[in-house]
């Protein structure tokens, strides 16, 4: 028997469908994302902490979940919307159906809205709280709920998905991932040393780094400035995370005091830090970039790539120090998409290079960042 669900936003929009997930109410920001696959990498990037995804392409589940495709231990994201759950799962890799994949890690998820009306309020009027509830069918209940939720403007969420120990990782791509021209050597004592601060981050990330001959180290994102010297590692990785980066200042002074001394390269909510630590600002963009059809411009060679995206805040133009100098723009609003430094050896990029799901175009960063550590 299917179970009713609502969508509710703060602006009085409430969207009536059925339960394909946990049952339970969520608050979240309510945001969509663009990939026409990959939904099992988007319910486990922990950057979708604090937020309700919704996915424009209509119909999500229909090659089923495995254990291999994750980005992260469990999804993370608060809610899913989606327009239909597919009935039939065809795939060799399959394992279990989306929908009993929500409902074992507790996730409320809603099908049979009209996403597409949903989409166009998001992108009119920008990324909106909203309540997603099983348990509360009343409209004026879950619209006061949705005003009252906390956003995520002014919270640090990396707390909430960041490790609380340091690891050794040592997991390759999958085998189904093809690396093109990228190995550089066997994983042994001579290989460089990558301490990445995890802040969130997706599992793809240090699979490239250890495909391309790395040792990784991960450290929390709480870790200083000592702590990262402490183990003298050859290079440093910021990973991507959830939520606003200006409240993560911890970091900032982590950087701080790495800049100059060991090589540093950010992606995501990394690329913001490093920026933050530079001396720019960050914003709210208005309903941010997520999907895997992103187009970028790479300011150095002219080149344009269709990159992987999530985010919904942004380095500020206005605010770019001296020091920094824009790589990348986004073919789509001109925002920043990358930097590097001036003087110091360290890049960023606001797109994922690791893709998971999306395109392989930007897995040249991963080598300029090696060539970068042997330099
Ligand atoms: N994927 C990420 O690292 C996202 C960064 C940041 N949380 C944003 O939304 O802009």
């Amino acid at each position: 028997m299917s179970q009713p669900a609502k969508l509710a936003l703060e602006d009085g929009t409430v969207f009536t469908g059925v339960s394909i997930g946990a049952e339970g109410e969520v608050d979240g920001e309510v945001c969509f994302n663009t990939s026409m696959t990959g939904y099992q990498e988007i319910l486990t990037d922990p950057s979708y902490c604090g937020q309700i995804v919704t996915m424009t392409y209509p119909q999500i589940g229909n090659y089923g979940v495995n254990e291999e495709d994750v980005e992260s231990s469990k999804p993370h994201l608060r809610g899913f919307v989606v327009r239909e759950h597919s009935r039939i799962q065809s795939n060799f890799r399959c394992e279990e159906s989306l929908s009993e994949y929500l409902r074992s890690h507790n996730i409320v998820a809603i099908e049979s809205i009209d996403t597409r009306a949903l989409v166009r309020l998001i992108r009119s009027q920008g990324a909106m709280r909203g309540v997603l509830s099983t348990t509360d069918l009343d409209d004026a209940s879950l619209v006061a709920k949705a005003k009252a939720s906390p956003g995520l403007v002014g919270r640090d969420l990396v707390q909430e998905v960041a490790p609380e120990q340091a690891a050794a990782w040592s997991q390759p791509l999958s085998t189904w991932t093809r690396l093109d021209g990228l190995q550089h050597g066997p994983q042994d004592d001579s290989a460089p040393h990558i301490a990445a601060l995890d802040f969130g981050m997706k599992w793809n990330i240090p699979r490239h780094l250890v495909n391309m001959g790395c040792r990784v180290t991960i450290l929390p994102g709480s870790a200083t400035a000592d702590d990262v010297l402490a183990i003298n590692p050859d290079g440093v990785f910021l990973s991507n995370g959830p939520g606003d980066p200006e409240p993560v200042a911890y970091a900032v002074k982590t950087i701080q005091g790495l800049l100059g001394k060991k090589p540093i390269f950010g992606i995501c909510l990394g690329h913001q830090l490093l920026s933050l630590a530079c001396g720019a600002k960050t914003f709210k963009m208005k309903f941010g970039h997520r999907g895997a059809n992103q187009p970028v411009q790479d300011l150095g060679t002219g080149k344009v790539e269709i990159t992987s995206q999530n985010h919904g805040f942004a380095v500020d133009a206005d605010s770019l120090p001296s020091d920094l100098e824009v790589t990348h723009v986004s073919l789509n609003d001109r925002t920043i998409e990358g930097v590097q430094h001036r003087s110091a050896p360290a890049f960023s990029v606001q797109f994922h290079p690791e893709a998971s799901a999306g395109p392989h175009d930007s897995h040249y960063l991963f080598d300029r960042f090696w060539q970068m550590v042997q330099n």
